[in-house]
């Protein structure tokens, strides 16, 4: 199946929401600079998105597009491993589009992991804080096995407020995490650090 390019630039149209190429001179990252420009050549920033002052870096044009998206998933893949997790904990909501493509790609499963009141059976839950407000996670109580090995995967990684809700969440439910994956890491918000020592892998780095 070939994608239409709906053939849209940065700049065409009103300023406000189109969002301009991210600016990533010289790509680096876990898996190398090739797999790291891929990401970079489709990611946009948004500027005052969600709120006044926030840069948002919009991964959806990496998403659609067909080669792009393969890399990712690739590099993902081939970073962690055959036999290295049992299960891909996707956070919502472009977590899901990668935990999907990941689990499928080695033959696991995806356990979501969602904003409070949207699972229906008893959840465990954890509130955090990031750039741009306050939030809450939840899983199903059940939704691990004990000492399942859980590798967490999301499209960006900031001030790892999520990422840290997300850890404390599986490590309560039973599961321990084999490491996290993110296809973009804003590195001056220095949310690695909050993660150690599991470790992550992020394929860009800003
Ligand atoms: O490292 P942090 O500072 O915690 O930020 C990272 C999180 O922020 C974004 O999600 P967002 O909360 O905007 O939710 P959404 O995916 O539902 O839009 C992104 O997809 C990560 O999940
Ligand atoms: N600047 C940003 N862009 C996209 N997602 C984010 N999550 C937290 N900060 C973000």
């Amino acid at each position: 199946m070939t994608r239409v390019d709906p053939g849209i630039e940065p700049g065409d149209g009103p300023d406000a929401g189109v969002g301009t190429p991210t600016d990533a001179a010289a790509p680096h990252g876990d898996s190398g600079a090739a797999v790291a420009a891929a990401v970079a050549k489709h990611v946009l920033d948004v500027p005052d998105f969600p709120e006044t002052g926030v840069t948002f870096k919009d991964l959806t044009p990496l998403f659609a597009d067909p080669d792009g998206f393969r890399h990712v998933i690739d590099a993902v893949v081939e970073h962690h491993g055959p036999d290295s997790f049992d299960v891909v904990a996707g956070i919502e909501a472009r977590g899901f589009v990668i935990a999907a493509a990941v689990a499928y790609a080695t033959g696991t499963g995806v356990v979501p992991v969602r904003k409070a009141g949207k699972l229906p059976r008893r959840t465990i839950s954890a509130s955090y804080s990031l750039e741009y407000g306050t939030a809450t996670l939840e899983v199903h109580e059940d939704a691990f096995h004990r000492g399942e090995r859980v590798l967490v995967v999301d499209d960006v990684l900031a001030t790892g407020g999520t990422a840290e809700a997300t850890l404390h969440l599986v490590e309560r439910a039973g599961g321990s995490v084999a490491g996290f994956s993110v296809l973009l890491e804003l590195g001056f918000l220095q949310g690695r650090q909050r993660l150690a020592p599991r470790p992550v892998h992020a394929l860009l780095t800003l």
